[in-house]
């Protein structure tokens, strides 16, 4: 079957201009993946340069040849900072325009005409390769690296990459691709390369970003808006978990009560506004106290719960007084000055044997109660 290569990056632009509206149109429903609109649009750069290389012969090389590669170059840039924000890391702009800015002056004298399309072809495939080697990079070293999405996005972008490789080798070796199937043969096979990276790519980003999207609905689900830590009912799944495990292993299980002190007062002396900056600055006090095994969690209002793992009541109370003492001895810094925060927290454990979350949580109400009628700013076990 004879192909014909205006055809090919032809239909190349097709399948990226395809690309660039479904990325627009996730876009568009606000979809919560950083980088998506960089995405978006470094497509729609691409899909350009494919129609502009399809061109080739009919248009001036000021059109197929520097705006097609710069327009190129730019959107594979785009598509680097895209990756970025994915990941979470953020950068200047203006870095997109590095890789165009490089390769323009080469593109408008020296490669212009068609004097060397060895050099020109070696030359922009390592600017590409090293473009797609750094975009695999950002998925591959930052985020959260384990999910399958995000490594077949990185496998198909190194693959892509070493393409470009090969193929700046074989160009500026001059191995004798054109024959015996004429004059355009590694054009051709960059062309066909293109198409099957851009189609396998394009699943891949539809996998990496419906796994986002997947972790995003159960964060949302499982976590406090406010403070972040766990909410009501995922302590509820979590612990039923945990109450299985200590049943099974016939270790305690301590369970900490926490309540921030005359939390009104606060709400009603500073405003609404540093009583939610109290919280989130208790939560960060709490969290250094804690073992990464331990369940904190946000049970309502200025209420938060700790569940401890194989924990006896004595433990427990260390680190109830550690966590109070956490929270008493660091103020809230407010722009009209520091403001004490301090908490009672009642303490109590499950029985090996029987274990009750409902039960634990009254018995450590009760002792919270106490702390709260003892003078606050106390751990008192139940
Ligand atoms: N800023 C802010 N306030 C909240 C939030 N959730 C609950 N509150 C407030 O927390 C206050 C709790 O007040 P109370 O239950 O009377 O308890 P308290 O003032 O801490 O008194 P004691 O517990 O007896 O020390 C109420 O004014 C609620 O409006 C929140 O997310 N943000």
């Amino acid at each position: 079957m004879a192909l014909d290569i205006r055809t090919i990056f032809f239909m190349l632009g097709l399948a990226t201009l395809a690309a660039a509206v479904s990325l627009f149109l996730a876009q568009r429903v606000r979809l919560a993946v950083h980088g998506i609109e960089c995405w978006a649009w470094g497509m729609a750069c691409a899909a350009c340069s494919g129609f502009l290389l399809a061109q080739r012969g009919a248009l001036s090389p000021l059109l197929t040849v520097v705006a097609a590669n710069s327009v190129l170059l730019l959107g594979l840039s785009l598509f680097w900072l895209g990756m970025r924000r994915f990941v979470g890391r953020s950068c200047s702009p203006s870095w997109i325009f590095a890789a165009p800015a490089i390769a323009l002056p080469f593109l408008a004298t020296r490669y212009l005409d068609d004097s060397d399309p060895a050099g020109r072809i070696s030359f922009l495939s390592i600017i590409v390769a090293l473009l797609l080697f750094l975009t695999a990079s950002e998925l591959l070293r930052h985020g959260e690296r384990g999910r399958l999405g995000r490594r077949w996005v990185a496998l198909l972008l190194i693959l892509h990459g070493l393409f470009f490789c090969v193929r700046a080798i074989l160009s500026a070796t001059g191995t004798p691709l054109s024959d015996p199937f004429g004059s355009g043969r590694l054009a051709m096979m960059t062309g066909l390369e293109g198409f099957l990276f851009i189609l396998f790519f394009t699943l891949g980003l539809v996998i990496m970003t419906s796994e986002t999207l997947q972790a995003e609905l159960n964060r949302q689900a499982t976590r406090d808006p406010l403070t972040d830590v766990y909410n009501r009912r995922a302590f509820h799944d979590l612990s039923a978990h945990e109450l299985a495990r200590a049943q099974r292993s016939g270790r305690a299980l301590a369970l900490l009560l926490i309540d921030l002190d005359h939390f009104k007062q606060l709400n009603d002396r500073h405003g609404h506004h540093v009583g939610d900056l109290a919280l989130k600055h208790f939560v960060a006090r709490v969290a250094p106290c804690l073992r990464h095994q331990d369940i904190f969690a946000r049970y309502g209002g200025e209420e938060f719960v700790v569940l401890l793992p194989d924990t006896e009541v004595t433990t427990a109370l260390v680190v109830a007084e550690r966590i109070r003492a956490a929270v008493a001895g660091h103020p809230l810094e407010t722009s009209r000055g520091p403001v004490t925060i301090t908490v009672s927290i009642g303490v109590a454990t499950t029985l090996p044997t029987s274990p009750d979350i409902t039960a634990t949580i009254n018995s450590a109400d009760a002792a919270l109660y106490r702390a709260k009628a003892e003078g606050r700013n106390r751990a008192v076990s139940g």
